[in-house]
């Protein structure tokens, strides 16, 4: 079994949700983003989503984007990515750690090279928000060479057609996006979130998460009663870029608190 999934399934036994933390890589710096991951699991963190700083962000807002423009502008590539994903693989030999880029960086890299090099750095999955599902099969095939999974994304707007194939072929767990549009933080959630994890549910045994506008605890335990997981990005991105490191890591405490009380769903 891999990292991803024994994560899920302890929570699961003891009742748990996951809780899902994104980091843009090398924001401020390498080193940086080396030494917050540690801070975020000992906060309360069960897996972490590294994002690929990309000068085209398209589904992310204007925190996410800021944080990647940054990243590249302080000279942030894929090389040293790679390289500081594989000193927190050393430090943390179980934590599930998956690469959110976009397609781009992994054509330039080519597919087979880019999940290899993912491998060797301890990489456990990839979530590629601009690769339609009808062209994925390239990369599903080189990813699962290396035993990675590809994690879709489904939105409130997929028709239960769409579910079905995507569910299909899905890997590690399926991303539910709570609301239709770019990342960050959001008072309400769409009413159409519910029956949107339901007909994941009906379509496959993966976990479900759900991220994208999810910011406090209120809002995550809300989440925590349909899904397996929540995935928390720009309110903690927005506060590290901020310097509010110690923030930060209380905001995370503070979600792991609601997601890891014990609850009978
Ligand atoms: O930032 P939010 O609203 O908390 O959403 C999570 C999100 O940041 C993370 O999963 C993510 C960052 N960039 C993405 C692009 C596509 C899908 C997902 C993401």
């Amino acid at each position: 079994m891999n990292r991803i999934a024994r994560t899920f399934n302890s929570l699961r036994d003891k009742g748990q949700k996951a809780l899902i933390v994104y980091v843009t890589a090398g924001d401020p710096s390498l080193e940086a983003t080396a030494a917050t991951i540690p801070a975020l699991v000992e906060a309360g963190a069960d897996l972490i989503e590294i994002g690929i700083p990309f000068s085209d962000p398209l589904a992310d807002g204007p925190v996410i984007q800021a944080a990647s423009s940054r990243a590249l502008a302080k000279g942030v590539r894929l090389d040293g990515i790679l390289k500081m994903t594989a000193a927190v693989r050393e430090r943390l030999p179980e934590l599930p750690l998956v690469f959110m880029t976009y397609y781009n960086p992994v054509l330039q890299r080519g597919l087979e090279r880019f999940c290899r090099q993912a491998k060797e750095a301890g990489v456990d999955g990839l979530i590629v928000p601009d690769l339609p599902y009808e062209e994925s099969g390239p990369l599903l095939r080189e990813a699962s060479a290396q035993g990675l999974a590809l994690i879709p994304l489904l939105a409130p707007t997929s028709t239960e057609k769409r579910v079905e194939a995507i569910c299909s072929s899905a890997q590690g767990f399926v991303y539910c996006v709570s609301v239709t549009g770019v990342t960050g933080m959001r008072e309400k959630l769409d009413q159409e979130l519910g029956r949107l994890v339901q007909t994941v549910k009906e379509h496959t045994s993966l976990p479900v998460a759900v991220g994208f506008g999810i910011a406090r605890p209120e809002t995550a335990a809300e989440v925590a009663r349909l899904a397996d997981g929540v995935v928390v990005g720009s309110a903690v991105v927005k506060l590290l870029g901020e310097g509010a490191r110690e923030e930060a890591l209380a905001l995370v405490r503070s979600l792991a608190r609601v997601l890891h009380a014990r609850c009978s769903a």
